[in-house]
């Protein structure tokens, strides 16, 4: 089996920016990271074939469909359409890869998949961005809630259920940060096999959630939030089906602070202003970006005058998504006044800050919050990052930086962003990848 390139590998690629342009143009969204990586996990608890499109084309797919192909699906990847045959029960093999499994986060809601079909699943910790510990205690209290007796040292996870596999549960989701988008999933996926009635308390409603159990509901199972939860009717045998992905809108959001931090307006296609939740919406006006609707295929995002400083937090859906407050931060750096980002869904997340720091950003984190005042004069700066949100932030400070800015290493970029250097040049940056090789 291939496996997708290492981060050596393309941590020896860097990219190379010239600032001061601005961004104008059109490009389209790509199909989104963590809906899609969900939808992976999803198509392995059906017994028929599944079909997904508008799939995007990053690292994080790659390695999640070689996890499918690891445990004997049958796995075609072509032009943005994801094909999977889920393997007979039987012929399943309950390991997670180890070396694969470590790479992403969805690694705990795969193996809950497999659990689901197999009565038994090892598989090892999660990788993902590593920005703070990142528990999984709810994910394995859902696998228990389902019957698994789950065993954990140092490399990794089993769980085992008894012969009659799993069962209808009831498990709740809060954490000390909100409910858990990824242990909700885990959750569903156990549900939907297990025949009878189980509910998840306490859900997360993120677009991952209401996404996977909308394609849950066309293989056949019986799903429906209400005030108590998240009620499910599990059964033995689901029906595969075809199912797009819906457009991403943290990339959405990059683009579009991309383009106001450097005084530009951009028109996205493959996403709609209702994919946009409430409290990014607000945070981007707040700002000085309008968002017009474009007859159902796209979205605009103008520019309203100078962009302005302001207070937001991060939270749980419908709130400001936390994997777009690392690139708020860099457009605020060209806001007039003083900004604050309250990171509340998770207990630190502030691993741009040093790197905006470099390019001259006046910028400071506490345990929960990021601070900042501007409008700053960037400098080019040479400048690496340590995961996926972290990068796209350097990424826009070396767009809005005067001189040419050098960000090694694309591994990170490439996890979660498929045309992103493309769509960049597109609109009319100065950007080049180089290779050391080279
Ligand atoms: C691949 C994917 O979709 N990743 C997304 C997913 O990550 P992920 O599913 O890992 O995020 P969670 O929602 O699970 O984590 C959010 C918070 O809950 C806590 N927690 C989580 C699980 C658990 O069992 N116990 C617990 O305490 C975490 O430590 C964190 O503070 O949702 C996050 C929050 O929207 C996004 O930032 C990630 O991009
Ligand atoms: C944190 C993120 O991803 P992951 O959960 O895959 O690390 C993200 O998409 O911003």
């Amino acid at each position: 089996m291939t496996i997708t390139p290492t981060a050596a590998a393309l941590e020896s690629t860097a990219v190379t920016v010239t600032g001061g342009r601005p961004l104008s143009g059109r490009i389209p969204v790509q199909g989104s990271k963590n809906i899609a990586l969900h939808l992976y996990a999803a198509a392995l608890v059906a017994d028929g074939p599944v079909v997904l499109a508008s799939v995007p084309d990053i690292l994080d797919t790659g390695v999640c469909a070689q996890i499918l192909a690891h445990t004997g699906a049958h796995v075609v990847v072509d032009d943005g359409r994801f094909s999977v045959i889920p393997a007979p029960a039987m012929a399943i093999c309950p390991i997670i890869h180890p070396e694969l499994g470590r790479r992403v986060r969805t690694t705990v809601v795969l193996a809950a998949a497999v659990l689901a079909r197999t009565s038994q699943v090892t598989f090892p910790y999660p990788g993902g961005d590593a920005f703070c510990p990142r528990l999984i205690d709810r994910h394995l209290a859902a696998m228990q809630a389902a019957g698994a007796e789950v065993i954990a040292d140092a490399t990794g996870i089993r769980a085992q259920c008894g012969p009659r596999g799993v069962r209808a549960f009831t498990a709740d989701m809060a954490t000390p940060y909100g409910p858990s988008l990824g242990a909700t999933v885990t959750a569903m996926l156990l549900a939907a096999r297990a025949p009878g009635a189980s509910l998840i308390t306490h859900p997360s409603m993120e677009p991952e959630v209401t996404e996977t159990a909308r394609f849950l509901a066309e293989c056949g199972v019986e799903i429906h939030f209400d005030d108590h939860g998240l009620h499910v009717s599990g059964s033995d045998h689901l029906a595969g089906g075809d199912f797009t992905v819906v457009g991403d809108r943290i990339e959405a959001a990059t683009m579009i602070m991309a383009a106001a931090s450097t005084g530009g307006s951009i028109h996205l296609d493959g996403i709609t202003a209702c994919a946009f939740p409430d409290g990014l919406t607000a945070a981007l006006e707040a700002a000085g970006i309008n968002l017009f609707e474009d007859a159902g295929v796209g979205v605009c995002a103008q520019l309203n005058g100078a962009l302005q400083g302001i207070d937001a937090a991060t939270g749980p859906h419908p709130a400001l998504p936390t994997d777009t407050a690392p690139q708020l931060a860099a457009m605020l750096t060209q806001a007039c006044g003083s900004s604050l980002i309250a990171e509340r869904v998770y207990p630190r997340r502030d691993t741009h800050v040093e790197g905006l720091r470099a390019f001259g950003a006046d910028i400071s984190s506490t345990d929960a919050a990021v601070g900042l005042r501007g409008p700053t004069r960037l400098r080019a700066a040479t400048v690496a990052a340590a995961d996926i949100r972290a990068v796209t932030a350097l990424l826009i400070a070396a767009l809005a930086a005067e001189g040419t800015s050098t960000i090694p290493g694309i591994y990170h970029l490439q996890r979660g962003y498929g045309r992103l250097i493309a769509n960049l040049a597109t609109l009319g940056a100065d950007i080049t990848t180089t290779s050391e090789a080279s």
